[in-house]
């Protein structure tokens, strides 16, 4: 293979995330955005040792299992990648990808729950930063999403599906605004013109809206052109307040960004109507979010994550839990009312204060949030966590400051990552010092493109679990008379309820203890001279839970 070369070929099989694998004589090349059973045409970028990357020209045949997308932008719009593909056929995908990745990674025995639905597949965004730039060279405005593939092209995403209607309607709006007064969008390229993004935030729960004009401060300068006059007449958030929406707009700003960088960036903000935050409920907690503060973009779908994560921990009650990586603080904030105390830390002092207010606003008195990086702050930190929660950015977690995570020795984390391949690399680590990855599953926060958010419970192992007892379990009275439920039913009402892993040899000594009648062989190992591991106190009182449930005891 040559590169430059076009070839064409078969999609084989996807990897994570949204890699098409070709395989074109003894190369396998990865092309990004194909599906599996799509013949399609690429220009091969690199190629190396029989691994290649292609640049994907052209689908010449579809899979099999393509559908007609109800998106009309799906051809060029670069924002969603599967909108050819049904729902369940996405989540297919998604967890075949993910369980090839973590069964890549884990090294014991692990359970894979598959991947959680999200609760709205269309119109599940709480937030969209649409940017203003032409179609077409010398095109009419537009105001949108990136074309496919191209870093200057901009798609016109007044028909988006993955955001309400009222979204639709301000985008028409401030596109038409604009459009009639013939103001002149940034050039990404000549670092000239006016308008760069419009950001819209609407809350799922509570109706808020959002909505924040993002332009350069060129028209102030000699150089910027002679709109000045234009750019001052304010009157698009007078039209905006005038739409007719299902939600209310609570605040409306224009921020100044001059960065040559291509991101929604705050240099200055002026509030041009109501306030400068906006608020958004979850699971009954209620949380203030200013516009540039980190929050879950699929709110439902967070729900479903956070509790999915409260239940991976399992029993809460009398711990001291540290979160790291905690945003705006809503994860110490679900875990607060069930702990003894929560300790958030994040890099952003914003979110920081955000969190504590929102906590105070809860009437949460048993949390702090500390602000900084995890890597330094861990040092100073007075308090010793009972449980760990993890949610780190994409990148996933310095490997020194996940050193320092496991030092602490806790007895559980909970891991959520949104990038599957970093937290497959932060697992090795984990692992190789003694944590086990317990269970995992996957939710859906993203439909419709190829992300997903995945949820790790990790349990340490303490030397005394380690110690091998050689015990048959046809030795076991798992079926005696006065046995109601297995031990497989205990061991698994245990992992569910608390996270948990127990030995049949703890089963035994708690039923013991209990007075409930066990064989005679029942601890007894079979290596000579053994240390008999006795359980600990705190899988003793999950199995007597369990025992009770049962109605054992
Ligand atoms: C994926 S978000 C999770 C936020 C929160 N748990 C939530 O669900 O809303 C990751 C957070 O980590 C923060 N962050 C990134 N690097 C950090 C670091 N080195 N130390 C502390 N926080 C960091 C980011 O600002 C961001 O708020």
């Amino acid at each position: 293979m040559k590169k430059g070369e076009v070839y064409e070929g078969i999609v084989e099989k996807t990897e994570f995330p949204n890699k098409g694998i070709v395989q074109i004589e003894e190369h396998r090349v990865a092309v990004k955005n194909t599906l599996p059973g799509q013949k399609v045409c690429f220009r091969l970028k690199k190629v190396r040792k029989g691994v290649g990357e292609g640049q994907l020209l052209e689908v010449l045949e579809p899979a099999a299992n393509e559908i007609t997308p109800e998106c009309p932008h799906f051809a060029d719009c670069g924002g969603c990648t599967w909108q050819n593909l049904s729902y369940e056929e996405q989540r297919l995908l998604k967890e075949g990808q993910l369980k090839k990745l973590l069964d890549g990674a884990v090294t014991t025995p692990y359970v894979f729950e598959g991947v959680k639905d999200s609760p709205r597949q269309m119109e599940y965004r709480n937030k969209m930063e649409f940017s203003f730039g032409d179609e077409e060279k010398d095109g009419p405005l537009a105001l949108g999403m990136h074309k496919r593939g191209s870093f200057y092209d901009i798609v016109t995403a007044d028909q988006c599906r993955i955001v309400d209607e009222d979204f639709r309607k301000i985008l028409t709006c401030v596109l038409k605004h604009f459009e009639k007064k013939g103001l002149p969008f940034y050039h990404r390229l000549r670092h000239m013109g006016y308008l760069r993004h419009l950001l819209v935030r609407k809350a799922a729960n509570t109706g808020e809206i959002l909505v924040d004009l993002i332009t350069t401060t060129q028209h102030l300068r000699e150089d910027g052109g002679d709109y000045s006059a234009l750019a001052a007449d304010e009157s698009w958030e007078e039209e905006l307040r005038a739409l007719s929406l299902e939600g209310e707009i609570v605040g409306i700003l224009h921020t100044y960004n001059d960065s040559l960088a291509d991101v929604v960036q705050n240099d200055r903000t002026e509030l041009l109507y109501g306030r400068d935050y906006f608020y958004e409920e979850l699971l009954g907690l209620r949380f203030k979010i200013s516009p540039f503060s980190f929050f879950q973009t699929n709110s439902l779908g967070a729900e479903l994550l956070y509790e999915t994560a409260r239940s991976y921990i399992g029993e809460t009650k009398d711990r001291v839990i540290f979160d790291l990586y905690s945003g705006t603080g809503t994860i110490a904030q679900m875990l607060a009312p069930v702990a003894k105390k929560v300790v958030g830390v994040e890099i952003v002092e914003e979110a920081v204060e955000a969190a504590k207010v929102n906590a105070e606003l809860n009437g949460l008195t048993n949390c702090s949030f500390i602000a900084g990086d995890v890597l330094k702050v861990i040092d100073g930190l007075t308090d010793k966590p009972d449980l760990i929660v993890l949610d780190p950015p994409r990148d996933g977690i310095h490997p020194k400051a996940l050193q320092k995570i496991i030092d602490f020795g806790v007895n559980r984390i909970v891991y959520i990552s949104c990038k599957p391949t970093s937290l497959t690399r932060d697992l090795e680590l984990l692992q190789g010092r003694g944590y086990r990855v317990e269970k995992c599953v996957g939710v859906d926060m993203f439909p419709f493109t190829g992300n997903v958010e995945t949820v790790v419970l990790l349990s340490q192992q303490k030397p005394d679990d380690t110690i091998e007892i050689d015990l048959d379990l046809d030795e076991l009275d798992a079926t005696s008379a006065e046995t109601k439920a297995t031990y497989q039913e205990i061991k698994d009402y245990v992992l569910k309820e608390f996270g948990l892993k127990v030995s049949n040899l703890y089963i035994s000594q708690i039923k013991r203890k209990c007075g409930i009648e066990v064989g005679e062989n029942y601890n007894l190992p079979k290596t000579e001279n053994p240390k008999v591991p006795q359980c600990p106190k705190e899988k003793e009182d999950a199995i007597k839970a369990a025992l009770k449930y049962f109605a054992m005891i």
